[in-house]
C-alpha cells in the first residue's frame, strides 16, 4: 500500500490490439457504456485499432469511460506514410496512448529514443501517454530485468520533467507473460513496479513518484486479478486478450470494484 494507506483509483484498460471489426467494436462499446458509465469508481478504458477510434470515441463521449490508441508517430505532422499523429489522435476524441509497447518494440523495432520522442509528443497535444516497459524472457532468467527496466524507464521519460511526469501513467509488462498464459506472479509483479516507484521517487520525489499510476499487463485474467491488484504497488491493469470479450472484461472490472482496498 502506498505510504498514506490510500489504494489510488485503479485503472483498467483493454487493449483490443489488432482484433475485431468495426461493427464489433462499436457493439461493444456500447455495450460497456450502458454496462458501466457512471456506475464504477474505477477508471476504465479500451485501446481499440485506429480506424475505429473516431466512431468509439463518439459513443463514449461523455461517459467515464476513456478511448487510448494503441501507438502514433512521435511527429505532429509529415510525410511518414501509414503512420498517425497526436493531434488526430485528439482530434478523433482520445484522451490516452499506448507507447512503447512491447509489440511494437519488438516485432517493429522502435527504440528507447522514438519511444522518449513520442511521450514528449503525446503530452504536448495533452494526451496521456501509457509507457510500456518490461524485459523478455532471456533478460529475466539472465537476471537483467531491473537493468532492462530502468534502461527502458529512464530513456523513455528523458527530458520529462516533474510537472510532465504527472501527466504519464506507467505499464510494466513482463514480455514473456504477454499473451502466454503464464502471467507473472503478483509478486514478482510488484517487486518490479516498486523498483519503477523507485527509481521514480530518485527522479520526482517521493511524493510524486506515490502519487503516478504504476499498471500491470500480461495474461491478466479474471481469475488472478484479485491477487495482482492487491498488491500494494499494483495501480491497475492493461489486459489484452481478456477483455476482446466484453463479459470477461466485465468481470475483471467487477473483481476489481468489489476488492476492499
Ligand atoms: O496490452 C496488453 C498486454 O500486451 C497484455 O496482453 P495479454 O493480456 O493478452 O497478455
Amino acid at each position: 500500500m502506498n505510504s498514506d494507506n490510500q489504494k489510488k483509483r485503479p485503472i483498467i484498460l483493454g487493449n483490443w490490439k489488432m482484433n475485431k471489426s468495426l461493427k464489433e467494436g462499436v457493439q461493444y462499446a456500447r455495450s460497456l457504456k450502458a454496462a458501466i458509465a457512471g456506475k464504477t469508481w474505477i477508471m476504465c478504458g479500451i485501446c481499440p485499432p485506429y480506424v475505429f477510434l473516431k466512431d468509439i470515441c463518439a459513443i463514449l463521449e461523455g461517459s467515464t469511460i476513456c478511448v487510448s490508441a494503441q501507438n502514433m508517430h512521435s511527429e505532429a505532422s509529415g510525410a511518414f506514410t501509414g503512420e498517425i499523429a497526436a493531434p488526430m489522435l485528439k482530434e478523433v476524441g482520445c484522451s490516452h496512448v499506448l507507447v512503447g509497447h512491447s509489440e511494437r518494440r519488438h516485432i517493429f523495432g522502435e527504440d528507447d529514443f522514438f519511444i522518449n520522442d513520442k511521450i514528449k509528443k503525446a503530452i504536448s497535444f495533452e494526451l496521456v501517454p501509457i509507457l510500456c516497459i518490461g524485459e523478455t524472457l532471456e533478460e529475466r532468467e539472465a537476471g537483467n530485468t531491473k537493468d532492462i527496466v530502468l534502461r527502458q524507464l529512464k530513456n523513455g521519460l528523458r527530458g520529462v520533467g516533474i510537472e510532465l511526469i504527472k501527466c504519464i501513467i506507467i505499464a510494466y509488462e513482463p514480455v514473456w507473460a504477454i499473451g502466454t498464459g503464464r502471467t507473472a506472479s503478483p509478486e514478482q509483479a510488484n517487486e518490479v513496479h516498486s523498483f519503477i516507484r523507485t527509481i521514480l521517487s530518485e527522479d520526482y520525489g517521493k511524493d510524486i513518484a506515490k502519487k503516478l499510476s504504476i499498471i500491470y499487463g500480461g495474461s491478466v485474467k479474471a481469475d488472478n486479478t484479485e491477487a495482482l491488484i492487491h498488491q500494494p504497488e499494483i495501480d491497475g491493469l492493461l489486459v489484452g486478450g481478456a477483455s476482446l470479450e466484453l463479459e470477461s472484461f466485465l468481470t475483471i472490472i467487477e473483481v476489481v470494484q468489489g476488492v476492499d482496498f
